[in-house]
């Protein structure tokens, strides 16, 4: 018995072989134009040398002090207020009050934006700039205390 023919481009028209193969190449790809938004520049700047998120990681589990305080503190917005320099900066995220200062070099978006939400709550400004960032590891061991209601005098 003589052995099958050989697909070829002639017989595989005739046999709809082309046709489904045609599809199924096509489809592989790219389109030409896409929906999608080209992404937004990043704003990201330019860390130091040693300054990386890798190093930062390695500085957080050193064990150095990166709170400045001995004990967790339930601070007031008066008190998270006062600490508002870059030699001592305090924010709160989510009801949760970290020293900041350790972190500023380690910021990928930069010590002055970091800054703006020092001495304040920055959770509104931290989640529309990155929601996504996991603040709670980030800043673990920078964590000075909690953010409680003013006394009434
Ligand atoms: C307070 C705690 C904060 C932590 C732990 C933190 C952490 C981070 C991290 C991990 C990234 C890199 C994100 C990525 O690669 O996708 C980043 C980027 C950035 N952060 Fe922060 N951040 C904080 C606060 C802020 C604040 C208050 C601002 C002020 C607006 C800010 C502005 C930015 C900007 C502009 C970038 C660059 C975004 C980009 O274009 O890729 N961050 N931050």
């Amino acid at each position: 018995m003589p052995p099958p023919p050989v697909p070829t481009r002639a017989n595989a028209t005739s046999s709809g072989l082309l046709s489904s193969t045609r599809v199924a190449s096509s489809s592989l790809l790219s389109p030409l134009a896409t929906t999608q938004k080209p992404p937004k520049p990043s704003k990201k700047v330019a860390l130091a040398p040693g300054f990386g998120p890798l190093d930062w990681a390695q500085l957080k589990s050193s064990g150095e002090d990166l709170r400045g305080v001995d004990t967790l503190l339930r601070v007031p917005p008066s008190v998270l207020k006062s600490h508002n320099k870059k030699q001592d900066a305090w924010t709160a995220i989510n009801g949760k009050v970290y020293n900041i200062t350790p972190y500023l070099p380690y910021h990928p978006g930069g010590e002055k934006e970091l800054m703006r939400v020092a001495g304040r709550d920055g959770t509104k400004l931290f989640s529309l700039t990155h929601a996504w960032v996991n603040v709670d590891f980030m800043l673990d061991s920078c964590l000075v205390g909690f953010l409680v209601p003013e006394p009434s005098s």
